[in-house]
This record gives structure tokens, sequence and C-alpha cells, in this order.
């Protein structure tokens, strides 16, 4: 179009080329009659110009489908509607009819925007949130039963075992370091067995005294004690009738007190207090130590008779340090339940998550649950390797070293960050490390605010 000699004309046209938005006009039949660059730069070439075709041949072209030129001729109403091209880009399309001042239908505007990097990037999100909820069902969705996690291959074949087991009623014997979780699959298979509303009752052989042990398993007749146990008591073993019964930590049961429990489990029977006469008993026995039981059998401090009544079913839970993992569904299921007990919204670096991996954990899921209840109070929003206590840095150091280079590199990290958490100006930090400011200066930056970021 040439200069028309009419300044507002001119600039009308101006803004009409140099829209972003593809712009075209057809009359009321649907021939194009006008479009602006952007227009003419996407298709002119491939429609071999644009001006004077009837916009269904357009559409047959597939230069754009469906076409809201068409619709808008037979509605006469606007419309809005989103277009793909012969070339693959998506449009969100908008037309308006424009009427004679006697109400015929004059011309259709449509404007077109090019969305496709939108939709590109859109179709990325969703993609990577995707992704996304496939690793957090990984992480986050390990096989939870009753509170119990697990992940790790051993974990899953004593599951498999203790679903077994469950329905059966043969003895069980847990071994297992502190803290692997004995006490939880113990209340597992209760929960899961046909005894599941009978009484589980547990008795910790290593927090009572021997007498105390005698009693509270075998009970006591009226008359043996004086004061308040005056009147007699049941003991577990009785109490625990058509149940379970736990005996945990069974390792440290004096010898006396296994001598009486594995005549009681060969009687099957047991002498209720009161002197009344002897009752049946149908009662589960699980067992658990974190002691040698074998050993302890070659040593004499514990009877092989009752040791073979006890080990029917023998289950060894292996140390966390072992089923790697278990650790990060674990350091989760915490995070999820402490975050709730305290209301707050804390989350673990991965270099914490990736640190916790590298830990040798000798207090097992308890040193973990304590470790992250630890955290949740005291960290920050999002707890870094910094927040974590030096002995469990230090552990890091000896696991992580394997060269000279990486060991002088987290002693100087963890030496770093000792002088930052005392304080974070870097002159002091030159001072107490004897380097040069601009020196701590790099380092801080290193081992300090990358981590953070
Ligand atoms: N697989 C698990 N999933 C979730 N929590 C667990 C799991 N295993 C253990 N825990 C939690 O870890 C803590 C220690 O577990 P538990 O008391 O069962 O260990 P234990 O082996 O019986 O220890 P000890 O030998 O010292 O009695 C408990 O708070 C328990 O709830």
């Amino acid at each position: 179009m040439n200069p028309s000699h009419d300044p507002v004309r001119d600039e009308l046209f101006d803004i009409f080329e140099s829209s972003f938005d593809e712009i075209l006009v057809t009359d009321a039949k649907g021939v194009v009659i006008r479009v602006n660059a952007t227009c003419r730069k996407n298709y002119e070439q491939i429609a071999g110009g644009l001006v004077g075709k009837h916009v269904k041949d357009l559409e047959k072209m597939g230069i754009f489908y469906p076409s809201a030129t068409l619709k808008v001729i037979e509605s006469l109403q606007p419309i809005e509607l989103f277009q793909v091209s012969n070339t693959g880009r998506y449009f969100h399309v908008r037309t308006k009819p424009v009427f004679h001042s006697d109400g015929s239908l004059k011309s259709v505007i449509s404007y077109s925007r090019d969305l496709t990097e939108l939709m590109q990037l859109r179709n990325k999100i969703e993609e990577m949130e995707d992704e996304l909820a496939t690793y957090k069902k990984e992480l986050k969705e390990p096989l939870e039963f009753e509170g119990l996690i697990s992940k790790s291959e051993q974990m899953d074949k004593i599951m498999l075992l203790v679903r077994k087991i469950a329905r059966v009623n043969s003895t069980v014997l847990l071994l297992g370091e502190t803290g692997v979780g004995k006490s939880k699959i113990v209340r597992l298979i209760h929960q899961l067995s046909n005894r599941r509303d009978q009484p589980l009752n547990e008795i910790n052989c290593a927090a009572l005294p021997e007498q105390l042990i005698e009693s509270e398993l075998f009970g006591y007749e009226g008359g043996t004690f004086t004061g308040a146990f005056r009147e007699g008591k049941k003991g577990l073993i009785e109490l625990s009738n058509h149940g379970t019964l736990f005996l945990d930590e069974v390792g440290e049961l004096p010898l006396a007190a296994q001598g009486k429990l594995l005549h009681v489990l060969q009687e099957k029977q047991i002498r209720p207090v009161g002197g009344r006469s002897p009752i049946s008993l149908d009662i589960r026995i699980i067992a658990a130590t974190n002691k040698d039981l074998k050993n302890m059998v070659g040593r004499g401090s514990f009877r092989r008779d009752l040791y073979y009544r006890l080990n029917v079913v023998p289950i060894h839970v292996p140390p966390l340090r072992e089923r790697k993992e278990d650790i990060v569904p674990l350091t989760y299921h915490f995070l999820d339940y402490f975050n709730q007990l305290y209301e707050s919204n804390v989350r673990f670096s991965p270099k914490v998550l990736q640190a916790f991996l590298g830990f040798e954990w000798k207090g097992n899921i308890r040193e973990l649950e304590n470790m992250v209840e630890r955290l949740v109070v005291t960290g920050d929003e999002v707890v870094t390797l910094n927040d974590l206590p030096t002995d469990m840095l230090e552990q890091e150091i000896t696991e992580a070293g394997t060269t000279l280079p990486e060991v002088i590199e987290e002693v100087e990290r963890k030496m770093i960050v000792q002088a930052y958490n005392k304080d974070k100006s870097t002159y002091k930090i030159a001072k107490m490390l004897g380097i040069s400011q601009s020196s701590a200066v790099r380092k801080v930056r290193k081992y300090i605010e990358e981590e953070r970021d």
C-alpha cells in the first residue's frame, strides 16, 4: 500500500502491519481481502499468496484448521478457538464479524496469536511434572504397610515372610541391631494375624530386675508381697492367652526365668495365680534380641533348649546401612510426620539426603528418626549440609574420602563451615584459619553459599 497522504490512515496501516499477531480480513463470503506482514511472513510462501483466496481453500490446503472465519460467517457471532497450522504451529484465534450500517455482514477479521513456544513450554512442564510425579512415587511410595516403610529387597523379603507367618502360630525370633525395627515388625505380625483382636503384651527383659521379670511373666500369689500388691497378680503369659506375647531383648532373660519359660512353653499350660487348676495356653510367642543368641548358648548364658524353642522362624533384620534404598523413603516418611506434628514445612537439600546415604546409622532407624525430628525442630525451611551435626559430617569425611584431594576438600569444607558458624565475617574467618581474606571469601562462597543454592 502506498502512502495515502492521510496521516491517520498511514498510522493505522502501520499499526496493522507491525502487529505481532497475524491479522487476516475477509469479505462477507470468506475471500481474503487483506493480510498483515506477520500473516504474509507465515503463509505467503506456502499458500502462494493469500489475498483473493477463499478461506475454505486455505483450510483444505491445511494452512489453518479449523477456519474461524467460516464459523463467524455462519453464526455472525465473534468466536475464539485454537488452530493448528500445517507447519504444526498452535494459534489462539479470535475472529469478529464487522457489519454494514444496514446490519449485513461486511467483513470478518481474524487475529491469531502464535502460542507454539508457549505450548511447547507447557508440554515440557507437563512432561517434567509427570517425571517428577514418577520419581516422587518411587521415593514416596515404597511399600507402606501399617506405618512400616520398606523399599529395599531385603525388607521386601521380610515383609513377604511376615505375611506368611502371620497366618500361623509359629514362634518367631527377630534378630538385628538396635533400632532396626524389630518391635515394629512384631506389631505388624500381630496385626496381620487372626489374634489381632486379642492382646499383644510386651515385656522388655532388659528393663526389669530379675525378680520383677518373673512376677511380670508368671504373676504371683496373693500374700507374696505386702501393700498394694497383696492381692496377687496375673502374669503376662496368662494375660496373653489367645493373643501374642512379645519378649523383647530376650537375651537378657535371667537363667532362672529362662527355665520357667521353657517349662511353660513345653507344657503349653500355666497354673494361674490364686492356685486354681492349670489352664491350657493358646499363645503366640515372638521374641527379639540384638544379642548373638547362638554365641550366648555357646557361652552358657542362654539355654540351648529355649533357644531352639524360640528359633522356629528366625527373621534377621539387616542394619540400615546394608539397605540404603530404605534411607530416603524413611527420611521422607519421618519428615512428613514431624512437619505435620510441629506444623512446619522443612525440606532437606539433595546434599543432605546424599549425606544420609553415606552415614553409618549405628542407631539405625531410631537414630534416623531422631535426626529428622531434630532437624525439623531446629532447622530453617531448607536444611543444608551445614545444619547437620559435626560428628555426622566427620563420619561422612571418612566415608567420602577415597582419594587424598577428596579428603582434603572435605576437611577444608568442615573447617570453613565450623568457622562460619562461629562468625560470618570473612575477615574473622580468615584470621581464625590463618588464610587470606580473599581466600576466605572464595571458600565461603564455595562451601556455604553454593551449597545453600
Ligand atoms: N520400616 C519402618 N518404617 C517406619 N518406621 C520404622 C521402621 N522400622 C522402625 N521404625 C521406627 O524406628 C524406631 C525403632 O524401631 P523399633 O523400636 O521397632 O526397633 P528395634 O529393632 O525393636 O529396636 P531395639 O532393639 O532397640 O528394641 C521406632 O520409632 C519405629 O517406629
